[in-house]
């Protein structure tokens, strides 16, 4: 019984695959690498390098492995991209899923878990922000996901798979232990941005728009620990062997902090001063996203141990100082080569 991770390489997928490995699961991963590492994946678990929309690779890896779920991390992320290439995320979101999923049904695999996003919320008329709310996305990251959840829902529904869609809100901190974190190169995230900034990798942070109608006019966002994320992945997958019905959930702690109040959390557990730079509103953004939680912690087994916006970002900063002199040393060796 081995579980199929897509995209397991990269920042989420990565954490969720250690956490899978660390309580006994067989595991295997595809991934393309285009923004994963394969050195963040745990000894032993296979790497298939590929395309998770190839069905030709999903049937070859199918064949070889006893696939009985799949949790399908695989896409591209990042907000403003999309809004410059629609296509490419329509593509890489949807039309990946519809594939991997053409292969699961025919091969019979009946469990699958999807990564979405809070995005596709749009601006909530009501925060915190249930499950049934209006969905009316505002970029095509949004929209790509949400294109995916529908046809989820109508193929479970055809075929009888079972499916948990798990819709993230801000996704932040690194393994407690830094043995992994985000190491994209030019990640966009706000966290990150900020512990570049705090490990003197950055000028300067800029903050999108502070004169929205919240209480110090930045945006205000749900940020999620990413190992009680991965956590919540394993919950999620014994809720459906135990034969819990599909369900869509959210996924945050139910608690919003302003773009601000999360610069001066990096400021206060790095001890480090940097420039904040007021900057105008970054198109697509949302206001204020909060999640309403009442439904996966009635459903799931899952205890969020990380709950803490200081220990988040105490846990990003030491990824970060990590991944910084790892780096550096990296360029040391090559400038002496
Ligand atoms: N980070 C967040 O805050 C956040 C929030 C909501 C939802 N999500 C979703 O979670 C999932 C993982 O995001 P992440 O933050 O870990 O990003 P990431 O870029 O670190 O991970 C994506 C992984 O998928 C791989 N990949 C991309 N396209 C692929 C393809 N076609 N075939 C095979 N591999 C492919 C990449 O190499 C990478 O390893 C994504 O689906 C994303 O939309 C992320
Ligand atoms: O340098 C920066 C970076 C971000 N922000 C602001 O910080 C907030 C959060 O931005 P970011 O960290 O980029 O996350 P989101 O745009 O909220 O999107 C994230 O959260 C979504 C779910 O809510 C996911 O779907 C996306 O993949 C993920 O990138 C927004 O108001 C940004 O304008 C800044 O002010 N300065």
């Amino acid at each position: 019984m081995t579980v199929l991770v897509t995209g397991g390489a990269g920042y989420i997928g990565s954490h969720t695959v250690l956490a899978l490995a660390e309580a006994g699961e067989d595991v295997v991963v595809i991934d393309d690498l285009s923004t994963g590492f394969s050195a963040y994946l745990p000894e032993g678990v296979p790497l298939f390098i590929g395309d998770a929309g190839d069905e030709n690779l999903l049937e070859g890896v199918i064949a070889q492995h006893n696939i009985e779920s799949i949790i399908h991390f695989a896409g591209s992320v990042v907000v403003p991209d999309s809004m410059r290439d629609p296509l490419g995320y329509y593509r890489n979101n949807f039309t990946t899923a519809r594939n991997l999923l053409n292969v699961a049904v025919k091969r019979g695999i009946g469990r699958f878990i999807f990564s979405s996003t809070a995005a596709v919320y749009g601006n909530p008329d009501q925060v915190p922000v249930p499950e049934h709310a209006p969905t009316r996305p505002l970029s095509p990251y949004g929209s790509s996901k949400l294109m995916t959840e529908i046809m989820l829902h109508d193929v479970a529904a055809a075929y009888g798979m079972q499916y948990v869609t798990l819709r993230y809100f801000n996704v932040a901190g690194a393994d407690p232990q830094a043995r992994i974190g985000l190491a994209t190169v030019g990640a966009t995230h706000l966290l990150k941005i900020a512990v570049e900034a705090a490990t003197g990798q950055r000028a300067k942070i800029d903050v999108f728009g502070t004169d929205y109608p919240t209480p110090d006019g930045s945006c205000i966002r749900d940020f999620i620990h990413v190992t009680d994320l991965s956590q919540a992945h394993r919950s999620a997958l014994a809720y459906l062997r135990n034969g819990g019905a599909s369900t869509t959930l959210n996924c945050g702690y139910g608690r919003g902090y302003s773009v601000l109040e999360t610069i001066d959390a990096v400021r206060r557990v790095s001890g480090r001063s940097f420039a904040v730079q007021y900057a105008p509103r970054r198109p697509g953004d949302i206001m204020t996203m909060v999640a309403d939680t009442s439904r996966i912690r009635g459903l799931l087994d899952w205890k969020p141990q990380y709950d803490d916006l200081e220990t988040i970002a105490a846990h990003a900063l030491a990824w970060e100082d990590k991944l910084f002199h790892e780096r550096h040393g990296e360029l040391r060796h090559a400038a002496s080569a």
